[in-house]
């Protein structure tokens, strides 16, 4: 690939000291056993204009290196790190791209949403997929690319505002020899233009390995090889352990440090002093004299006693000391001025407010785009409104059928909350992976991002509530008052509101799997707080009435009962010798709502919905910031 001058930059070295990343073992969900120590105090370094690579067997602890010297995750992270995240991208192993998207339309989100000057965007986006060998994949959306292509997609897609580092998890995973060797050429390319690359691999192929500026070996958690990849034969030669002839050297320490249940970690760690120094090779020679190692830290950090936690606004910025207090002192203020440096540099040029625009966009654009759901959800609530109108089939001004006023309007509201709870706890962890790779990428923040996404769903919202609300009213007979009708379709909007927001906020804490168990768990004690004590209503005490306000199934039920009997609604039909609630007073009275005023109901589901949809902005925000 030749390398793009408008694409060139200046690019900035990655070291890190005594780096430390821990995490709590529970025995169940509640219960911290103890803490397990993944990385242990790890020292490196990874140059500008150089492709390295993080090796090491299953478990080492490669993902979990890459993560915290990125700043991908922060929980349980200490240590020093100097690296400037304004500068650096994350590429995940998966690749969660934005579904529904066209290459193009991707690239041209990207460029919408992190540059500024958008008058030469295609020439831009031309240039990068012409670079990266994807321009005959323009109009192709990111599903139909193979594992090649979208590893290139993702690449492409962080080119756009030309960041210096680039960190890959498992950027070969799933490609075959000869793809994984392109796209490591294509890494090596892009770093020779002056950028740092640094990728995991779990064992690469002798060619790919050669490919490689400097590779960095783990195994439990500590460094036992850093360097050149020709300086591996001679470093094990050092440790009197030869490398047999025709044997890569990548499959040998890998192997070595696997064996025994890593015997040999302790040794090849001290040689290396846990990744202080670094080892290279003079010639292609395995001769021993030829190696050469010098420190891998050029930085002088500030002193830190081991595993204390920087405060979070220092992470990213490297400090010098000479052990001194005036050292420290004077550390601390060059800290200072990294952070504010960074503050400055946090202010995006894209304002929230164009960020917003761009995201509702792209996201009415994936709405109408799903077609097959979409027509699935309204052949749904179609069929559910027919369902429901059969059922109540002109009972609506029965008066001798209370029950079955009170069933229907159960009914309507616990299909509304299924439905709406439902999907997003399904689809949205899909999300959430996209949304804290962009996010992290700075593509936008989050608020714009939340604003779009609440607003982008309102407009199907009200046409899936409207389909299934009106044909519920007009089959079961309510009365020929558009006002009511009109207050009928609001209160299950502002049902369906709340629930979605429920099941957006257990899809952004939980994955699928324990959402799917969360979410009928939350929904079963609503539901039963909804059906509660209708039999002997004026007899529920206070604080049980307390309660039931927090279930917003209730709520909806009350809501839903007011707005179809309430109003001063005329009497019903009675076609038998007596009908005790006829009038529809008596029926709000036997529930003990007469005095209930359906705004304070709308106030509360108001209030509900704001407390799910806050819960789920607090949990996006952990899972992409943490
Ligand atoms: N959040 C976590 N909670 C508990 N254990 C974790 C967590 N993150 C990582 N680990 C454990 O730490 C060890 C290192 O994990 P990591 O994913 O970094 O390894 P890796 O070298 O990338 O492995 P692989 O090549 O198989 O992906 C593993 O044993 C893993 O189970």
């Amino acid at each position: 690939m030749e390398p793009t001058k408008n694409l060139m930059k200046q690019s900035k070295d990655v070291e890190f000291q005594d780096l430390y990343y821990s995490v709590k073992e529970r025995k169940n969900f509640f219960r911290v056993t103890g803490q397990r120590n993944i990385l242990t105090g790890l020292s490196g370094s990874f140059r500008n204009g150089q492709l390295s690579a993080i090796m090491g067997p299953s478990g080492a602890g490669k993902s979990s290196l890459l993560n915290a010297i990125s700043g991908f995750r922060t929980n349980g992270v200490n240590g020093s790190i100097k690296m400037n995240r304004r500068d650096a991208c994350y590429i995940t192993q998966d690749d969660h791209h934005q579904t529904l998207l066209t290459v193009e339309e991707l690239m041209n989100l990207s460029c919408d949403l992190k540059l500024k000057d958008r008058q030469n965007k295609s020439q831009l986006v031309t240039e990068i997929l012409d670079n990266l060998n994807l321009s005959h994949r323009r109009n192709v959306t990111a599903e139909k690319l193979s594992g090649g292509e979208r590893k290139r997609l993702s690449i492409a897609l962080e080119l756009v505002d030309n960041p210096n580092i680039f960190f890959l998890d498992e950027p070969t995973s799933g490609l075959d020899e000869v793809t994984a060797a392109q796209c490591i050429r294509l890494l090596s390319a892009l770093a020779k233009e002056g950028r740092t690359i640094v990728c995991t691999i779990h064992q690469p192929s002798a060619t790919i390995f050669n490919y490689f500026d400097s590779i960095y070996v783990l195994a439990k958690g500590q460094c036992v090889y850093q360097g050149s990849p020709r300086a591996t034969i001679p470093f094990l030669h050092l440790a009197n352990l030869d490398c047999p002839r025709h044997y890569s050297p990548s499959d040998y320490i890998i192997e070595l440090v696997d064996a025994d249940e890593g015997r040999l970690v302790p040794m090849l760690s001290e040689l290396t002093d846990n990744g202080k120094l670094i080892y290279t090779a003079k010639q292609l020679d395995i001769v021993e004299s030829q190696l050469e190692f010098h420190q891998a830290i050029t930085t002088m950090f500030v002193e830190q006693p081991k595993r204390q936690i920087l405060p979070p606004f220092f992470t990213g910025s490297a400090a010098s000391t000479d052990g001194t207090l005036m050292g420290g002192a004077s550390a601390f203020l060059e800290q200072m001025k990294a952070f504010s440096r960074r503050l400055y540099y946090d202010r995006r040029d894209i304002s929230s407010w164009q960020q917003f625009l761009v995201l509702m966009r792209v996201m009415m654009l994936r709405i109408l785009r799903a077609r097959l759901a979409l027509t699935i959800q309204l052949f749904h609530h179609t069929l559910c409104g027919l369902f429901f109108g059969l059922i109540f089939f002109q009972l609506g001004n029965q008066g001798a059928r209370m029950f079955d006023h009170l069933k229907f309007c159960i009914g309507a509201v616990l299909m509304i909350v299924y439905t709406q709870v439902m999907v997003p706890i399904l689809s949205y962890p899909a999300d959430v992976k996209v949304v804290k790779k962009e996010t992290f990428n700075r593509w936008y923040t989050l608020t714009p991002y939340y604003l779009a996404l609440t607003f982008s769903r309102l407009p199907l919202q009200i046409i899936l509530n409207i389909t299934f609300m009106a044909v519920t009213y007009w089959m079961s007979g309510l009365p020929d008052q558009w006002w009511r009708f009109c207050i009928f379709v609001a209160v299950g909007l502002m049902i369906s509101l709340v629930a979605e927001g429920m099941g957006l906020a257990i899809g952004a804490t939980f994955s699928i799997t324990n959402g799917s168990v969360v979410g009928p768990m939350i929904i079963a004690p609503l539901m039963g707080l909804a059906v509660y004590g209708f039999d002997f209503a004026p007899q529920i005490s206070t604080g049980m009435n307390l309660l039931m306000k927090f279930s917003y199934v209730r709520v909806g039920v009350v809501a839903m009962v007011l707005a179809v009997f309430g109003f001063q609604r005329e009497e019903l039909d009675c076609d038998e010798i007596y009908c005790h609630f006829s009038d529809p007073r008596v029926l709000l009275k036997f529930l003990d709502v007469e005095k209930v005023s359906i705004l304070h109901q709308f106030g509360l589901l108001a209030m509900l919905m704001f407390f799910f949809r806050i819960l789920m902005y607090i949990s996006l925000r952990k899972r992409c910031y943490t």
